[in-house]
């Protein structure tokens, strides 16, 4: 059967074997009805990508579900989920720009918002994490992307693969076997790859024999030896076969399994304890599976046991993890929905059990990861994507309390039909992916998560969690009238529990009628924290005084006595008395402990904090950095206000951080700024080179290596930025260029680059060829893999060296002159480019806006003589002026189109 798969859940039914079921013109009539749709769909989307650009809002924004932030679940039946993959999308806008020049401080719309990915590929220290803690983010664990070498980093593109930890000589890998992605043409795979996620060699184990390709089959460690568990080879073959991969010798072998044998099956999960593999639910030919089945690795025989009234429900898509003698499993799909039901089996019992716990339960999902480091059970990723897809749900199993620890980078990372490993403190993600028929197969980088905190950051949680049942409870209130020669408890309730209250910002709270006495003493001694607002409580009967921690500090000292038989605090009460009186701190601080008061947190101040910008958070950093090295405050004037981000880099503007005062602290400060800005990396931008290649001078701050990959227009760019500029200023021009229908035309790049305007050309512009000629071999390593990428290479031809020796003659139809500040070096060859009858230059130039008339008619004026010198009688004209960016003060970058016609 043939079908039109013509929205998310509808099939329109074409033909079958030899035999269309409908007519010719219904599909004529189908394949109008979809052109325009897209057509609408285009339009749509670019208007809404100039809206973002106009706003300047453009930001990275990675991994998305639908509108109602449910799954595009691709149904292959009516009940089950059988498909290929866990249908979610990326919106494919993974982008944001990069200024290059003068501009990076002048043009709004390059001012894109920055980049709210909060991983971070340094290792926290336990200070900068309890300092995050105080300062009420929830942003604790720092991922990082691996960066792969050896094997290809697309070998590892799979989704349904499954991994786990080998140790190889001394140190710990993680295998991974089989899945479905895989470079070139996915396909389901039979490979077994090995990741050191320290180094990220990826190498590939050479084994003799190995299982055939699949997916949705498990891995398990036994001892030293893998075991490889049924999988789904093909839509006609789901699979029971057992493998085991010994992992001294590298050889995979098929187990002879006896016992009552494994129904076929893939996305089952299974785990293992005691040299016993135990497998349960899944997918089969005949639904879903409820039974589990226990191999035993020594005898190897399987086993079934049956159900009781405790069994948990089929599922398939779910996860298990041994822990001491138990197995838990958590979350599947019963075939309707997601589940988040928790439950145990008791490997000696061998009983199902439900896990009673404390705190909000993960959301239902399937799909997951879920790992075990020391006391903790973590699950994370999984569909439907959603907002909880950005943390880890974390269950203290000594405790059997869930917690969440939020890594906003996670969003980046598709974590569905992942594999999650725990080495050390790592926890590495390797695979996982998704499709969705809008935009397509995406497959996620193997990352790691620094574990090493959570022990803290469970704590804290478990103590704050403490401290609100004891706010809840109202149990803060502390009398202070029982020591000797205080004023009786019945006058004095100050709230002193000190420890309840933290590092918060506090305010003190008081009656109306003392209002004015307490703030003007406050403000005299300086206990006012002007920083924040005085206002009245919400019960109006109270006004809240923002205090400095000092005057906190001073009242909760111990040795704060009251002298109630001074009668000069009773006649200081009176407002007329204090103004201009003169009173010690010390009775200052009686005559507002008279006054009932009590410490309060100030929540409004702590609900602003925990909403802070990034300008904010690198300022509070650095500040505090600052202070600790002794440096001057007004460094701080030289915090950049903007940044830009080119692929996952960061980069600052050139003229932040100019004073060299900044280099002593240089190894503290760049992992500050990386932090509070959320970047993997973190580069400062410099000047392009006025030199031939045009180089780039940008630095890099944190990472290391420059390599990276920036999408723009739809259109993927990958270069070294350390050594090849990159203009977000020209994305205009790109875009411009991209419009036009070149799909008969041959086109001739003089100054290509990295493909600037040689994709968008070729991708957008459907040029039938295009010629690139560039010398610089920095970007001809760029230019060459960025046509592959775009797969285009069939369409483009590049030359290497100097264009006036290298470019075509009399063979374009369009010729693109981008160098600044000028092209004229290469207009003779340009007009030579072109066939005989003419055709259009794209001539680039920075010209003084004074000066626009005088750069357009020499443009012409030049190409008309420099035709005539070649024989070539053709009439020039100006069909058009683009006006790209400001350059620099009064210097625009201009493009002029010059037709050249025969006459
Ligand atoms: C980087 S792009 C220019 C992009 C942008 N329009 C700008 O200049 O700001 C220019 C490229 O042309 C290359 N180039 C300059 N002169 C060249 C020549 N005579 N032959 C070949 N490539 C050349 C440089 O190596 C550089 O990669």
């Amino acid at each position: 059967m043939v079908a039109l798969r013509c929205s998310i859940r509808m099939e329109v039914p074409l033909g079958q074997t030899k035999e269309l079921v409908v007519s010719p013109d219904y599909i004529r009539y189908l394949v109008r009805i979809a052109n325009s749709k897209m057509e609408a769909n285009k339009r749509r989307m670019d208007g809404f990508l100039d809206l973002l650009h106009a706003k300047g809002t453009l930001v990275s924004s990675k991994g998305c579900a639908t509108a109602n932030n449910e799954p595009l679940v691709a149904k292959k039946s009516k009940d089950s989920y059988n498909c290929d993959a866990d249908n979610n999308c990326d919106n494919g806008f993974g982008e944001s720009s990069l200024e290059a020049s003068y501009l990076e401080s002048q043009d709004p719309v390059l001012q894109h918002g920055a980049k709210h990915g909060f991983g971070n590929a340094k290792r926290l220290t336990q200070e900068e994490a309890l300092s995050t803690l105080s300062g009420n983010t929830s942003h604790y664990l720092s991922t990082a992307a691996l960066e792969i070498t050896g094997e290809p980093i697309e070998k590892l593109f799979l989704w349904g693969q499954s991994a786990c930890a080998l140790i190889v000589g001394r140190e710990h890998h993680i295998l991974t076997f089989g899945g479905f992605g895989g470079p070139g043409r996915h396909a389901r795979r039979n490979y077994s790859l090995l990741l050191n996620h320290r180094s990220g060699l990826l190498t590939e184990l050479k084994v003799t024999e190995s299982p055939s390709p699949r997916m949705g089959h498990t891995v398990t460690v036994v001892g030293n030896d893998i075991y490889v568990v049924g999988g789904r080879g093909g839509p006609l073959e789901i699979l029971n076969d057992v493998w085991v991969l010994e992992s001294t010798k590298n050889r995979w072998s098929k187990v002879d399994c006896s016992g009552d044998l494994l129904r076929p099956r893939h996305r089952h999960a299974a785990a293992a304890v005691d040299r016993k593999v135990y497998v349960f639910g899944g997918l089969s030919d005949d639904g879903i599976c409820s039974c589990m089945n226990i191999m035993d690795t020594e005898s190897i025989q399987w086993n079934v046991i049956s159900s009781d009234d405790k069994w948990p429900c089929a599922r398939h898509s779910h996860s298990l993890v041994p822990y001491g003698s138990k197995l838990f499993m958590f979350g599947g799909h019963d075939g309707q929905r997601a589940m988040n039901d928790f439950c145990s089996f008791d490997t000696t019992a061998l009983k199902w059990n439900k896990e009673n716990t404390n705190g909000k339960a993960p959301s239902p999902r399937f799909s997951h990861c879920m790992f075990i480091y020391k006391d903790y059970l973590g699950i994370l990723g999984g569909c439907p994507i959603r907002e909880s897809s950005q943390e880890i749900a974390l269950l203290n199993l000594k405790h059997r309390i869930w917690f969440y620890v939020s890594i906003p980078s996670l969003s980046q990372y598709l974590c569905v039909r992942s594999s999650s490993v725990i080495i050390d403190d790592d926890l590495v993600i390797v695979g996982g992916g998704a499709s969705c028929y809008a935009f397509g197969t995406r497959f996620s980088q193997p990352i790691k998560i620094d574990l090493h905190l959570l022990e803290s950051i469970f704590k804290l949680a478990y103590n704050k969690e403490k401290e609100m049942a004891v706010q809840r409870d109202s149990v803060l209130n502390v009398d202070l009238g029982h020591e000797e020669n205080c004023i009786p408890s019945d006058n004095v309730k100050a709230v002193l529990d000190t420890a309840a209250l933290g590092s918060a910002p506090l305010v003190l709270q008081l009656e109306k009628k003392y209002a004015k006495l307490a703030k003007d003493i406050l403000k005299k001694f300086g206990w006012l924290d002007l920083t924040r607002k005085a206002r009245v409580s919400q019960d109006n009967i109270h006004v809240l005084f923002p205090v400095s921690k000092t005057f906190h500090a001073l009242i909760t000292d111990k040795d704060l006595k009251v002298q109630s038989d001074d009668s000069c605090i009773f006649e200081l009460l009176s407002e007329s008395k204090l103004v201009g009186a003169s009173i010690s701190l010390q009775k200052a601080l009686e005559i507002l402990l008279l006054c009932h008061g009590s410490f309060l947190k100030d929540e409004l101040a702590i609900s602003h904090k925990a909403s802070k910008t990034p300008q904010a958070i690198m300022r509070e950093l650095v500040s505090a950095l600052l202070d600790r090295k002794g440096l001057p405050c007004q460094l701080l004037e030289q915090l950049p206000t903007r940044w830009e981000t080119l692929g996952d880099i960061t980069v600052l503007p050139k003229t932040c951080f100019k004073d060299p005062l900044w280099e002593s602290v240089r190894e503290d400060l760049w992992p500050l700024i990386a932090k509070s800005l959320g970047a993997q990396r973190l580069a400062r931008q410099g000047k392009i080179a006025p030199n031939g290649t045009r180089d780039s001078t940008l630095e890099l701050l944190v990472g290391n290596n420059g390599w990276l990959t920036h999408h723009e227009n739809g259109i993927c760019y990958s270069l070294d930025a350390t050594k090849c500029m990159f203009s977000s200023g020209n994305r205009s021009e790109k875009l411009r260029m991209g419009k036009l229908d070149c799909r008969d035309e041959v086109v001739v790049d003089l100054f290509a680059g990295i493909g600037y305007f040689v994709l968008p050309f070729l991708v957008k512009a459907n040029a039938k060829l295009v010629y690139a000629c560039e010398w610089n071999p920095h970007a001809l390593e760029a230019l060459r893999r960025n046509v592959m990428d775009n797969h285009v290479a069939d369409r483009c031809i590049i030359l290497e060296g100097d264009n006036r020796m290298t470019a075509p003659k009399g063979i374009a139809d369009r010729v693109c002159l981008g160098l600044l500040p000028s092209s004229e070096c290469s207009w003779d060859t340009a007009v030579r480019a072109l066939r005989a009858e003419g055709g259009m230059l794209h001539i680039h130039g920075n010209v003084n806006d004074s000066d626009e008339t005088l750069w357009l008619d020499n443009a012409v004026e030049s190409i008309s003589n420099i035709a005539k010198t070649h024989g070539l009688s053709w009439n020039i004209t100006v069909e058009h002026v683009e006006r790209v960016k400001w350059y620099g003060p009064h210097i625009r970058h201009l493009v002029v189109d010059v037709k050249c016609r025969l006459t």
